[in-house]
């Protein structure tokens, strides 16, 4: 692929630029916000000037509701040899994609899963999708051509590809994506006003389940409306957990000892299940979280501490496995959490109080 043009220079088209561009890949950059379009230039996602012949590859990436409208645009201007987009949600786009009239044999849709709750190019990243799994939905009419070009850039763009039908894809992301953004918007709805007392006790854990409740409203309107009846399926499901829960939390302290007893072990049942379930989305793909441990430490809110903490440790010859970083309000100190394996995490917990970090 020599050259492309991406529409939308947000979070999401500018990290597809910036990707591709590291690649030697020629893009070109178009946006209805000439602001967006021209930082996204001056990151060196592209340039602004249009393509003087037809491109390899167009790329929109743009909202999910545009899609459609903005194939059948670019299309009708012979912009590229094959199209393809980047929305969240896969069904609407292609049902849209023949609603427009637009040519269905040129375009293919796909969804990167990697991003981030924060919008525009300043957002984007070229490392964004690196070992990210990167859904394509080729329609039963999408040209073989076209389907390898868009496995083409998920490999420029060092992503996983997965071929999946549209309809199984809106399912999956209900569960893994669009419902947990609905729920943490409303988690994170509940502190608005609440009390500042209350508010200055908050610490990183309702930090981390509210952070994508940050993501643009306008964005995740129309994912939300894009697959609404495979959300509310998932949120139904959670609401009879929640009746459960609140059942327990209620019964817990009944005046009938068998009533306590049972609402307590539902509780405990509702925790499991959790940990049960998010110790299948967390870890390094092969290793088993039983192998691993959590080793924390802090260091101080200064460039190169990291860099530093992370040479000492493979010094001593510990393999990081995964890592969080908290940075404390108000303090000039971050706590970092070093996932390691089991075996090593003694050694380097005692290598890191004695000084070593
Ligand atoms: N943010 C994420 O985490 C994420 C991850 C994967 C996929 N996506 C999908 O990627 C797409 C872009 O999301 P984003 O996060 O980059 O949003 P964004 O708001 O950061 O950027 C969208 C850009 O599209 C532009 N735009 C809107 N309509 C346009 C049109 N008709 N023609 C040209 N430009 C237009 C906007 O001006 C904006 O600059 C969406 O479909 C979204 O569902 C988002
Ligand atoms: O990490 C985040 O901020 C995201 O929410 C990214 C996320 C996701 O839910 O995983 C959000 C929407 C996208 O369509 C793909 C990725």
């Amino acid at each position: 692929m020599r050259t492309t043009t991406v529409i939308g220079t947000g979070a999401i088209g500018t990290s597809v630029a910036l990707a591709l561009t590291r690649r030697g890949v020629g893009v070109h950059l178009e946006d209805v916000d000439r602001t967006a379009a021209k930082t996204a230039e001056a990151m060196g996602a592209g340039t602004l000037a249009p393509p003087d012949r037809q491109v390899d590859l167009a790329v929109l990436a743009v909202p999910p509701a545009h899609v459609g409208s903005v194939l059948a645009r670019v299309q009708g201007r012979g912009l590229a040899r094959a199209y393809v987009d980047v929305a969240s949600v896969k069904k609407v786009p292609h049902d849209d994609v023949r609603a427009m009239r637009a040519d269905p044999v040129s375009y293919i849709g796909s969804h990167p899963l990697a991003g981030t709750e924060r919008s525009g190019p300043l957002a984007g990243r070229a490392d964004l999708f690196e070992g990210r799994p990167w859904v394509l939905t080729p329609s039963e009419v999408t040209g073989q051509g076209v389907l390898n070009r868009a496995l083409e850039l998920v490999a420029l763009c060092d992503g996983m590809p997965v071929v999946m039908d549209a309809d199984v894809h809106d399912h999956a992301v209900a569960l893994i994506s669009h419902a947990p953004h609905l729920i943490s918007s409303l988690l994170a709805a509940r502190l608005a006003d609440a009390s500042e007392d209350s508010i200055r006790l908050s610490g990183q854990g309702v930090a981390d389940v509210t952070r994508i409740a940050a993501g643009d409203a306008r964005l995740w309107g129309d994912i939300l409306r894009s697959n609404a009846g495979a959300v509310a399926d998932v949120l139904e499901m959670f609401a009879t957990d929640l009746d459960q829960a609140v059942d327990a939390l209620r019964t817990v302290s009944d005046t009938d000892p068998a009533k306590r007893r049972r609402a307590a072990e539902r509780l405990d049942e509702l925790l499991r299940e959790g940990i049960r379930g998010r110790s299948r989305i967390t870890g390094k793909p092969g290793t088993r979280r039983t192998e691993l441990a959590t080793v924390s430490t802090t260091i101080s809110d200064e460039p190169g501490a990291l860099a530093e903490l992370f040479a000492s440790v493979g010094e001593i010859g510990v393999n990081i496995e995964d890592i969080r970083i908290e940075h404390a309000r108000d303090r000039a100190r971050g706590v970092v959490e070093l996932v390691v394996r089991k075996d090593s995490a003694a050694e380097l917990s005692r290598w890191l109080n004695t000084g070593g970090g």
